[in-house]
């Protein structure tokens, strides 16, 4: 890897960095024909997708009892890290679970009520990689939420992963249907003859994946696009350029399509990082694949004029993980609001947010950051006002409403609070 001057970044290479969207706009006409043909045709147009895209002959698209089977059949040490890992992801979301309040503001009760969604479509990736991480990142917060009906759709395969059955099985999933994809997205989203559709739709997934949430958005609720990964190490002078490096390979070990990127205020750790990052890309199992995402326009080291530099980088960036490996990191962060999820200190690889510290690891990619976080209970949850407001208090600002409404030229609204008041 090159290491590259922030100051000295060409429009078009800012651009690359920070709309990095091109990946997934570069497949939205072509999604949007799986999208319909989903819609319009239903199982028959999910069998094709799987023969064109996936190489399978689909049987059942319903296989939610071959997930009870696999939970049982998997090996007993896989079967417990999965456990262990669905513990601290339940105990981190369980703390989410917003509760019911009513207050007194001057005589009116007002309050805020808390209920679960009817029902949520989970995808759990399983292209190149298998991702039993991500169902339990997707059915655990949804089921502490407390909705009833969870369906997860996941690649199909002439044996469909059976770590990954075993995950949706123990997240506690209530079905699970072999598909994936764009088309998979679109089934959760309008239904078929076996898939039932779903009030909202979630979960990561390559550029197919996540220009089909796009394209349904305006149809059924999603989360927000949790696309191929990303990375931003923002890194000073201290930091161990080995350690740096090996977050930056193990996000771009994803996808072709991942982006990863350092930055540092020091030229001679920005040089290590990307010696390092070469050295320890070598020989990988998914070299291939590691390569692409360093060679990604949106990848790179980049070397800042200081750390207030380097930190309105990171801000401008918005990446999907931020990972400060500084001295002052606590001061560095506040300065950083935009990122999905925050890794502080040397101890705190992504890998570990990923899989088991509890935190949820499908989270914002494409500077969607900047408004969003990532998946949570509250995904899941529908928040509603309610208000008992008494003779005295509403008395209190009828002048305030009758006043309002007449300036709006809504009479009626303004009539409706005077009749209270007639003898
Ligand atoms: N942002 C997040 O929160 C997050 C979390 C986990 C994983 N991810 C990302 O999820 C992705 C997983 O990707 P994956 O590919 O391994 O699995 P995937 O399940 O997302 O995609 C596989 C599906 O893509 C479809 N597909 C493949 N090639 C196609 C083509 N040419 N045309 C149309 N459809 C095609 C197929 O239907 C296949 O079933 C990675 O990009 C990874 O970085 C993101
Ligand atoms: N880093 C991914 C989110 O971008 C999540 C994941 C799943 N498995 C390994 N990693
Ligand atoms: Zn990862």
């Amino acid at each position: 890897m090159n290491v590259r001057t922030v100051a000295d970044l060409a429009p078009e290479e800012r651009a690359a960095l920070f709309d990095r969207d091109a990946g997934v706009e570069a497949v939205r006409d072509d999604v949007a024909d799986i999208v319909s043909s989903v819609a319009e045709e239903g199982d028959v147009a999910l069998r094709r997708f799987a023969e064109e895209f996936d190489h399978v002959s689909v049987g059942n698209i319903d296989i939610t009892d071959a997930a009870e089977r696999a939970y049982e059949e998997i090996d007993d040490p896989v079967r417990e890290a999965i456990e262990d890992a669905a513990a601290n992801i339940r105990a981190f979301h369980e703390r989410q679970v917003p509760e019911d309040w009513r207050a007194d503001f001057e005589g009116r009760e007002l309050g805020r009520r808390f209920r679960p969604l009817d029902s949520a479509g989970v995808y759990a990736p399983g292209g190149t990689a298998a991702y039993p991480s991500s169902a339990l990142m997707g059915v655990i917060p949804a089921k502490v939420a407390g909705v009833e009906h969870v369906a997860v759709a996941t690649p199909p395969a002439d044996e469909v992963n059976p770590v990954t059955l075993a995950a949706i099985h123990a997240a506690g999933a209530d079905a699970v249907y072999q598909v994936g994809g764009a088309q998979a997205i679109a089934a959760l989203a309008y239904g078929t003859e076996t898939v039932t559709a779903t009030d909202i739709v979630v979960g990561p997934g390559n550029r197919w994946v996540t220009a089909a949430k796009a394209e349904v958005r305006g149809d059924v609720a999603i989360d927000f696009l949790a696309g191929p990964s990303e990375i931003m190490v923002v890194a000073d002078g201290d930091a161990d350029p080995g350690l740096v490096a090996a977050d930056l390979v193990a996000q771009a070990e994803h996808d072709e399509n991942a982006s990863v990127v350092a930055v540092t205020d020091d030229e001679g750790l920005a040089e290590a990082v990307a010696a390092a990052v070469d050295e320890q890309a070598a020989g990988r199992e998914r070299e291939a694949v590691i390569r692409g995402a360093l060679e990604h326009d949106a990848s790179g080291v980049f070397l800042a004029r200081s750390m207030s530099e380097a930190v309105l980088f990171a801000e401008e960036y918005a990446a999907e993980h931020l990972s400060i490996q500084a001295d002052d990191d606590e001061a560095l962060l506040e300065r950083i609001p935009s990122a999905g999820s925050v890794f502080l200190g040397p101890y705190s690889p992504v890998a570990a947010g990923d899989y088991a510290a509890g935190t949820n690891h499908v989270l914002p990619t494409g500077g969607s950051a900047r408004v969003t976080g990532g998946l949570s209970v509250d995904t899941f949850v529908r928040s509603t006002t309610v208000q008992r407001l008494t003779e005295d208090s509403l008395g209190d600002i009828s002048e305030t409403i009758t006043t309002l409404a007449e300036a709006e030229g809504l009479e009626a609204h303004a009539e409706s609070v005077r009749k209270r008041f007639e003898d």
